[in-house]
């Protein structure tokens, strides 16, 4: 097979918000993941990146828009049509602590989805489960422990070693290391682009970490509230991000180098994340964006693709020019400082 092992074409998911109207969590999102590479999906709290991936994996049914999956379309497939190629996708969850049924020991928990997915005889299954827990960092004596007698690592390891047990082409990692220690979190990263490297899969990897998605992904799309407002290839979209809300997002990242942080600025927001019930007339930015002119308030910006890039490089934002030279924000002070921006443009 040669295509993307994943394509989102148009994806829309709308929630009943309780007789509020409706939560518009993902409005025409498109994308496309290609074997062996790493998409990293940042925004917000909010923003609409867990649906995106939770739509991915069939754990809620989309509203509109379509799923394709090595070439097939799982967007309105039958639970027993999926079977096959459930095998081929994995999701590892933020939560360690809930994810993993705390009554089975965790080589029961790796083994399950061997089992599901008929691997082969017992002891085919207990060579793979002692395989995948080499691979991911675990002991073999574990295998007897229950989720509460670990740490929040290694409860998080028995999930990427779930995961990856029947060795699927499509890895969903969201927020893996968000429920962790500080601590720890770089060992999860790094097992993860270990792990990746040496197996191969696709990965969709859904975070806030603007510091680990630099390290781990090949290509980064950013979300704001539903919207795919940039997506490229990770290097472009830190060397030259294009939207506002995207240099805004990027200014906030840590950087490698602590003593550039200290003289770098950010870009300070004002205002409110506008609520997903009660989106806002033209670019859903242009409330907070410090450089909004009147189109953006009327006009739906479309994503538009930019020349120049690693990989194709697109934006959605009517105040990139034409030749894709990204809108000028200025900065404010890495201090506390006002919630509100002062206004400028070149
Ligand atoms: N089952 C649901 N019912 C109603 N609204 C939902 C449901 N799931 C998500 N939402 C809403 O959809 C929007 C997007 O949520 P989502 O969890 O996808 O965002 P996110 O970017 O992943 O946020 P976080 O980073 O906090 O996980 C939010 O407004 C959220 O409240």
């Amino acid at each position: 097979m040669t295509g993307p092992v994943l394509e989102v074409t148009n994806l829309v998911k709308h929630f009943p918000a309780g007789g509020r109207g409706t939560v518009h969590a993902v409005n025409d999102v498109s994308f496309t993941i290609g074997q062996g590479e790493v998409l990293g999906l940042v925004g917000e709290s909010g923003s609409g990146k867990s649906t995106v991936g939770r739509a991915i994996m069939r754990l809620v049914d989309p509203t509109a828009g379509s799923i394709k999956l090595l070439g097939t379309d799982i967007t309105t497939l039958s639970r027993a049509r999926m079977r096959p190629l459930r095998r081929q996708m994995h999701m590892v969850f933020q939560d360690p602590y809930s994810s993993l049924n705390p009554r089975i020991p965790i080589g029961e928990i790796v083994a399950e989805p061997l089992r599901q997915h008929r691997w082969g005889d017992r002891r085919q299954i207990d060579r793979r489960v002692a395989e995948v827990f080499d691979q991911c960092g675990l002991r073999t004596e574990l295998r007897h422990r229950f989720p509460h007698e670990l740490s929040g690592g290694q409860r998080q390891r028995v999930g990427i070693a779930r995961a990856l047990s029947v060795n699927p082409k499509l890895l969903i990692a969201d927020e893996p290391t968000s429920a962790l220690d500080v601590s720890v979190r770089a060992a999860i990263i790094n097992l993860l682009m270990d792990l990746q490297r040496d197996l191969g899969f696709s990965c969709l990897f859904i975070t806030h970490d603007l510091s680990a998605v630099r390290f781990i992904a090949d290509r980064i799309a950013v979300m704001y509230v539903g919207r795919l407002v940039e997506i490229g290839a990770g290097r472009d979209i830190f060397a030259d991000p294009k939207m506002p809300y995207t240099q805004a997002l990027l200014s906030a990242a840590p950087l490698p180098n602590p003593r550039r942080q200290r003289r770098r600025e950010r870009i300070l927001l004002g205002g409110e994340l506008p609520s997903a019930t009660r989106l806002p007339p033209g670019c859903a930015f242009h409330t907070r964006c410090p450089i909004a002119v009147g189109e953006c308030r009327t006009e739906q910006p479309e994503l538009v693709s930019y020349p120049g890039g690693e990989s194709a490089h697109a934006a959605a934002c009517r105040l990139i020019a034409q030749d894709g030279t990204a809108p000028h924000v200025a900065r404010g002070s890495n201090r506390p400082g006002p919630r509100t921006f002062p206004l400028s443009t070149t």
